[in-house]
């Protein structure tokens, strides 16, 4: 197409220059249409640009289709095409809000469904919106911003207030008040002033600097809350996926989700599979809601998608959902006291209760003696003397009786102690902002520096998540970059299925036209697509063509496997791939593949041969992933006895497709950072859901293992081991423990669990869904502020924001956090 249109002002000259009598048929209506653009363009340019963006006629598809531009490539103009369709002006977005709201099916069908719902919102279901700054700020003027409003923050006044509430306070203050009142009563108003005034001035400065610190530490939380609130989402726009704010999303979007998510907007599912919800910060309902598009399309902002994958159109944003009324009435409590705080307040109160009863006492004492004639002057004489004594003397003996008992109640009172915990805590959030820790809950502050055990997991946290495929077996043969050629087709066109239908990751161009692709998912994902396409020739868009996907069994870390069943277009045959930790996938086969072709049987030779090769592979610090393949008739796939009678893939009797060797390099300076925990004496334990031998590859580059150092029995365990241990042994070989491999979440949870009654104070790193469990038990849970689920990162108290173990080590290297510094005060 690009060949056959002309530049446009190559067109204007042409047409400018040649005149009417030399003019054919054809070029006289080239330029009538010509003239008539020109013309319709310059009015529209002198309309007020309000009045542009109501402007339909900008988009319509007359005017694309006379746009004589060069373009680069026909595919980016088909694109173009699909995603510049205009929004419908009946589309009420009130309406649509309160039909997810409602989970409302009729209104829903009226609608012509989820695809009319995407039709009438101006939205491609496979290329997403236009999305460009035009289209953006029309739907959000349309329907509304993803942004909630926010209570205003509380102003310095308030905190003033607050600090006057205080009960220590106010008895300081009345004490004040009485001692000034006697000073001035006793030695008059030049020099009385002295003690009263002094309290005045003390208490003034202790609410002065309460009350700035809390305003401080409040305006902090919300800076904090800011950035944890910009959550990245993944979107299509004009046919590429993208990670955007979530704050720029908009009405018509098409979101991508997957496990670990928080859904970003209310939506309607248009696509995906095996998707089950977790709404329980919605409806406080525990168990998770299955969404597909038949039964339940409808998915709620704020609820946290359990398993599963899935594309969500949006269709209601911001102040539009429950979710944002919910955040709007909701004001951050950065009040919140920590457990040290607590105690404090807790003995300022029983000292000043004591000092109250003491200095009671010893008024009723003082003024027993007084009273009784017990006390005498300095000459000897009685100081009370019934009726004889004159009513002044008796008024400034009490006074002086009185002040003395304020005084006691003053000293006793410690009220500069919580205060000093106030300061070094707003000084400890600062300092640890700046070794990228963002705190999420104040009472980690204060265990970080004490604790003595850090369980930390592998991927993503000692390594840097960064995978590439660098091995690769098929059969017993390792391929190499000389040898792919010699791989059968047939073998090739079963990895293309087996890689490019069975994902949650995908493939996109990167510029329109360009031969460079661009890869989006999990890292492990990412690693295994790039080397399909630049190894093996997939072509993502041809696989998909020819097959259609009937069911998914999506990847989650107990399983550590995903599945598909597909079906061939021109055949009708179906086929389940399976992909997944190497030895789980490698015990469901019974047969193998070679390069040629030829299937083998695995017998226990071939079968200990091919444990040997993932041994190898995994023993020289590489992540696993085999692939496994089977062609079976419908009827094949069972269903399991659930109610819901879920249909489930066969899992024996497969043939194994291939290895390969995911390289994930260690981050640079973990080792040095284990080793300043360690010398601290704080204790690092990897708790991982990778292989066992890859498990112990990367703790021993770490230093977790030492390298000099045979290991121990008991030292490395994988998590089936662990959990089969009775409670008791768990106890007892809990400390010897330095590697846990092949853990799901449950045992990930156990360890930490078990390290907490040993009375260990336990610190967990993660950034996986799978680490949720244990983050959420640790007396501090750490997670990585990057690559970090929104599940994760909600379950833990810091976020590392640099997602570097070193700044893990940083943050809870015992010495000058909180504690000694409160030791100090
Ligand atoms: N997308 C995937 N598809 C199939 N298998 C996968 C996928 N991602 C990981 N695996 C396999 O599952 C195993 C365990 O994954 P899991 O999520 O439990 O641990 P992890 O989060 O990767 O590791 P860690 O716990 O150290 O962070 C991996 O070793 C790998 O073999
Ligand atoms: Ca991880």
């Amino acid at each position: 197409m690009s060949d056959t249109k002309i530049p446009r002002y190559n067109c204007s000259t042409l047409l400018i220059n040649v005149t009417t009598s030399t003019l054919t048929k054809a070029q006289k209506r080239w330029r009538l249409a010509y003239w008539t653009i020109y013309s319709f363009r310059a009015m529209l340019s002198v309309l007020p640009k309000g009045r542009l963006l109501s402007a339909e006629i900008l988009t319509s598809h007359d005017y694309i289709a006379l746009d004589v531009e060069p373009e680069p490539s026909s595919s980016h103009d088909e694109a173009n095409k699909l995603v510049s369709n205009s929004i419908d002006p009946d589309m009420d977005g009130i309406r649509l809000a309160e039909m997810v709201k409602n989970k409302d099916s009729h209104t829903l069908s009226l609608l012509g469904g989820v695809e009319g719902v995407a039709n009438a919102l101006g939205t491609n279901p496979e290329y997403g919106i236009n999305g460009n700054d035009e289209d953006v700020s029309r739907r959000s003027q349309l329907f509304g911003a993803n942004t909630y409003h926010k209570p205003p923050p509380k102003g310095l006044l308030h905190f003033v207030l607050e600090a006057f509430k205080d009960t220590t306070i106010l008895i300081l203050l009345v004490c004040a008040a009485l001692s000034l009142g006697f000073g001035i009563k006793e030695h008059g108003a030049e020099e009385g002033w002295y003690e009263g005034g002094s309290i005045f001035v003390a208490v003034f400065l202790v609410i002065v600097v309460s009350a700035f610190s809390n305003f401080r530490q409040a305006r902090q939380f919300d800076k904090l809350s800011k950035i944890s609130n910009n959550i990245k989402v993944e979107v299509v726009r004009e046919a590429r996926r993208l990670q955007i704010s979530i704050f720029d999303l908009v009405v018509g979007d098409i979101v991508f989700l997957k496990i670990g998510d928080q859904i970003p907007a209310d939506g309607l599912f248009l696509d995906g599979h095996s998707l089950q919800v977790d709404e329980s910060s919605m409806t406080g309902e525990s168990d998770h809601v299955e969404v597909d598009s038949t039964n339940n399309p409808f998915l709620f902002s704020g609820s946290k998608v359990a398993d599963g994958y899935a594309q969500m159109l949006v269709v209601s944003v911001g102040m539009n959902t429950a979710w944002g009324e919910m955040m709007s009435s909701i004001s951050s409590d950065s009040n919140e006291r920590t457990p040290l705080q607590a105690r404090l307040d807790k003995l300022t109160s029983t000292i000043g209760k004591v000092g109250l009863a003491v200095a009671f006492l010893v008024l009723v004492v003082l003024l027993a003696r007084y009273f009784t004639g017990n006390t005498k002057d300095e000459n000897g004489i009685k100081e009370y003397n019934g009726s004889n004594t004159d009513i002044d003397d008796v008024f400034n003996a009490v006074v002086s009786i009185v002040a003395a008992a304020v005084t006691i109640v003053v000293v006793a009172i410690p009220e500069g102690l919580p205060l000093a915990v106030t300061l070094t805590l707003a000084y400890s959030m600062k300092r640890m902002m700046t070794d990228q820790a963002m705190v999420r809950k104040l009472p980690a502050c204060e265990t970080m520096g004490s604790a003595t055990v850090i369980c930390t997991d592998k991927t993503g946290t000692l390594t840097l998540n960064q995978m590439k495929v660098t091995k690769f077996w098929l059969g017993q043969e390792s391929i190499v970059q000389e040898t792919y050629c010699k791989i059968a087709s047939s073998i090739r066109d079963l990895f293309h299925q087996g890689v490019g239908l069975n994902t949650t990751g995908s493939v996109s161009k990167l510029k329109p036209g360009s031969s460079v692709a661009e890869f989006s998912g999990s890292p492990t994902e990412k690693a295994v697509l790039s080397w399909a396409v630049l190894e093996m020739g997939m072509e993502m868009d041809k696989v998909k063509q020819k097959y259609s996907i009937l069911h998914v069994e999506t990847f989650n870390s107990e399983k550590k496997r995903s599945g598909v069943l597909i079906r061939r277009k021109a055949d009708n045959t179906t086929h389940i791939h399976w992909k997944g930790a190497a030895e789980i996938i490698l015990a469901m086969c019974s047969h193998y593949y070679e390069s040629n072709g030829v299937i083998k049987s695995m017998d226990g030779n071939g079968r200990s041969q091919m444990e040997n090769i993932i041994h190898g592979m995994a023993a020289s610090s590489l992540r696993c992933i085999a692939f496994a393949y089977k062609q079976v008739s419908e009827e094949e796939t069972a269903y399991n006895n659930d109610v819901k009678a879920r249909q489930r893939l066969k899992e024996e009797g497969l043939t194994l497709l291939g290895i390969v060797g995911i390289k994930d390099p260690c981050r640079p300076g973990v080792q040095k950072a284990v080793e300043a925990c360690q010398s601290a004496g704080v204790e690092i334990k990897m708790i991982t859901g990778d292989n066992v031998f890859t498990a112990k590859a990367i703790a021993t580059e770490c230093g977790i293992l030492r390298l000099d150092q045979q290991v121990e029995k008991g030292e490395v365990v994988e998590g089936v081991e662990f959990r089969n241990y009775t409670d008791e042994e768990r106890i007892q070989k809990v400390d010897k423990i330095r590697v846990m491999a092949r853990s799901s979440p449950f045992d990930k949870l156990l360890m930490v669990q078990c390290l907490k009654k040993k009375g260990h104070v336990v610190a967990v790193t993660g950034d996986g869904t799978n680490d949720a469990p244990a983050l959420k038990e640790a007396d501090v849970g750490l997670s990585m502020g990057i690559q970090g689920t929104e599940v994760a990162k909600e379950s833990s108290d810091i976020v590392i924001l640099d997602d570097d173990f070193t700044s893990v080590a940083t943050v809870l290297s015992p010495g000058d956090q909180l504690h000694s510094g409160c030791f100090c005060w």
